[in-house]
């Protein structure tokens, strides 16, 4: 369980919305607006380059997977985080669905729920978790979403979950 705190802590979350600039503590936002790239296939295309890297160790390698997503009950109470401590973990939404993120700073292994954070991502977002970033579990709002996730597959116990203390009550509530 998380920290002990003298005082109940109840807060609604604001949720922000998902800017490359704003996220930056915590990894990297996949898209072509106002983004840089180049002409490539005799200038047919344009190549937004290397947006964001994969992030694993000597052991683990970078895999692709699809996870197909259902939405949870809202107001919900976040109970809890999860962090991959080998590797980075990206989701790039497939159908052009908005989505959720709650996430807190890599590099505690408690989670002060004052650093949490939520943002609201468009369709046309995807995002870049770096190594150690306290995530929430996917948050998709729409029914069988489903997410290209590119993540560090290896040995060893890539995700550890943080509880918060029964004294946090940690919501995010949809307007
Ligand atoms: N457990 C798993 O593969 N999914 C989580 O890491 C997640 O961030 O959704
Ligand atoms: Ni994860």
């Amino acid at each position: 369980m998380g920290i002990e705190r003298e005082e109940n802590m109840f807060k609604t979350l604001a949720i922000e919305p998902l800017t490359k600039e704003a996220f930056a503590p915590f990894g990297d936002v996949i898209e072509s607006e106002g983004r840089d790239y180049f002409m490539i296939n005799n200038g047919s295309t344009r190549r937004y380059h290397r947006l964001a890297e994969v992030q694993t160790d000597q052991q683990g390698e970078g895999i692709i997977s699809i996870f197909r997503a259902n939405p949870l009950e809202y107001p919900l109470h976040i109970r809890m985080l999860e962090r991959h401590p080998f590797g980075s973990q990206a989701f790039i939404p497939l159908f052009g669905n908005e989505y959720l993120l709650v996430v807190a700073p890599a590099g505690t292994d408690q989670v002060d729920p004052a650093t949490v954070r939520a943002f609201r991502a468009t369709g046309r977002q995807g995002v870049n978790y770096h190594k150690g970033v306290w995530h929430h579990p996917v948050l998709t709002l729409t029914e069988n979403d489903e997410f290209l996730v590119v993540d560090r597959s290896g040995p060893g116990n890539n995700c550890d979950e943080y509880y918060f203390d029964d004294s946090v009550h940690l919501e995010l509530k949809l307007d």
